[in-house]
């Protein structure tokens, strides 16, 4: 089916724009920076852990064919975490021990103290515990060599597992650097008194706040004036950045500065102008080392075209696969008209299912209008329908873009 009118399909943008990514080198962090980073070669334990076998509880090392119910074993020592017990477990005996201590040469099980009298040097068994019972294996959790492949999204899990491993420092793909240039004369800084005609500018908080959430580096950039010199120094100064995000002036009015100011600065275009509903006018291309896109300036097109293209954009420079968004299987709570020739990401709220559905139920906001951040907001998804999708009944199925986790 036609995609409308010389734009190019989303996948195929989304598939040039992998092309454009440019793949960031590995450096090395301290632990306990490691979180959110993702890994870039894979982490070896450097020791067997538990690295002895240990006692999961408070009570007694005993040999549990002698610690029948009713037997009377002699106390003949202590194994506490970090002190063990020197020697081995005599006959007839029972050695103290406390969880997390080593278990002694010829114990097999532990018997927990409240199944056990203690008095005058004696342990007097009330209930005997099964061979091996309540102690943890050496290497029971991990052993030495054992791997945590790259690459992989380090979560705070990760970091309790890599510091067991005994490993201080990792190797991570180094953070992509991300240039946000604001256009348009219109634009002030949050906090500035905005001009009668002014508005605020928030698509390049919106997208930083977003691509750090990936693991970028975003760099702010001031906001451009409508005149080719303007927008042709940031570009200079941006060049340097891994990826070069420009918001707004993407369109066909007067002042959209931005293909033809690209142009002249020497951008290899890939493509200009997608079959995205928001998210028409998006370009992209190389731009010297650096990737360049250019937002359209509507702030939701802004930030859904940088969850659709730019996320899954950072997640490859850091090494991850090339993938598009995680879609899911949704149920309509009410109908929806036939789509345009646009592929139509609808802001939307995920909800549970309805009772007796086994799907989530979706809810499409009715005003799709794209300067409108309040539904932005409030939406945990967008709806996806594809171009020239027909009209859809309430409890027809239809794919979402989960959004921040929901
Ligand atoms: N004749 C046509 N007009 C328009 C078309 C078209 O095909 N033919 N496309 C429309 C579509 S779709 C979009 S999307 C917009 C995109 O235009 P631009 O990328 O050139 O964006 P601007 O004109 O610069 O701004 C649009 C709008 O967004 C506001 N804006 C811009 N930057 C920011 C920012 N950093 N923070 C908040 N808001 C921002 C700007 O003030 C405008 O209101 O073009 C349509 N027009
Ligand atoms: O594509 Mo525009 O982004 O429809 O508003």
């Amino acid at each position: 089916m036609s995609a409308g009118r010389g734009l190019i399909p989303v996948a195929e943008a989304l598939a040039a724009v992998f092309r454009l990514t440019p793949r960031m080198p590995a450096e090395t962090v301290p632990l306990e920076a490691a979180a959110g980073r993702v890994l870039a070669a894979d982490a070896l334990a450097r020791r067997d852990q538990p690295p002895f076998a240990a006692s999961a509880m408070d009570g007694y090392a005993v040999r549990a064919a002698e610690a029948v119910a009713g037997a009377r074993l002699t106390l003949a020592g202590e194994s506490a975490a970090g002190h063990r017990h020197g020697g081995a477990l005599p006959a007839g005996a029972a050695i103290r021990i406390f969880t997390g201590a080593p278990v002694p040469a010829g114990a097999d099980a532990i018997l927990i103290q409240e199944d056990a009298e203690a008095g005058a040097g004696l342990v007097t068994v009330r209930e005997g515990p099964a061979p091996g019972a309540f102690i943890r294996p050496a290497g029971g959790d991990f052993t030495l060599g054992e791997r945590l492949a790259a690459p992989l999204r380090i979560t705070p899990r990760h970091v309790a597992l890599l510091a067991a491993m005994n490993l201080a420092t990792l190797e991570v793909a180094r953070r992509p650097r991300v240039a946000l240039i604001p256009t348009g004369d219109e634009l002030v800084t949050p906090g500035d008194t905005p001009g009668p005609d002014q508005i605020v500018s928030s698509n390049n908080y919106g997208l930083a706040a977003m691509l750090a959430a990936r693991g970028a580096e975003p760099l702010l950039c001031p906001i451009a004036a409508d005149r080719p010199e303007s927008l042709a120094a940031s570009l200079r100064v941006a060049r340097d950045a891994d990826i070069v995000v420009t918001l707004g002036g993407a369109s066909v009015g007067d002042h959209d500065l931005v293909a033809a100011v690209a142009a002249e600065a020497g951008l290899e275009r890939a493509f200009y102008k997608i079959a995205m509903r928001p998210g028409k006018p998006l370009i992209a291309g190389r731009l010297g080392d650096a990737m360049l896109v250019g937002l359209p300036g509507n702030p939701v097109s802004a930030m859904i075209c940088g969850e659709v293209f730019l996320v899954p954009a950072i997640e490859a420079a850091q090494g991850l696969p090339e993938q598009p968004r995680a879609r899911v299987p949704a149920r309509l709570a009410h109908a929806l008209p036939a789509n345009g020739p646009r592929e139509h990401y609808m802001r939307a709220v995920l909800g549970r299912p309805a009772p007796g559905a086994a799907l989530p139920e979706v809810r499409v906001f009715e005003n799709q209008d794209s300067s409108l951040l309040a539904t932005l907001a409030q939406a945990n998804a967008v709806a996806v329908r594809p171009p020239h999708a027909p009209a859809l009944p309430e409890g027809a199925e239809i794919e979402a873009i989960p959004l921040d986790g929901c």
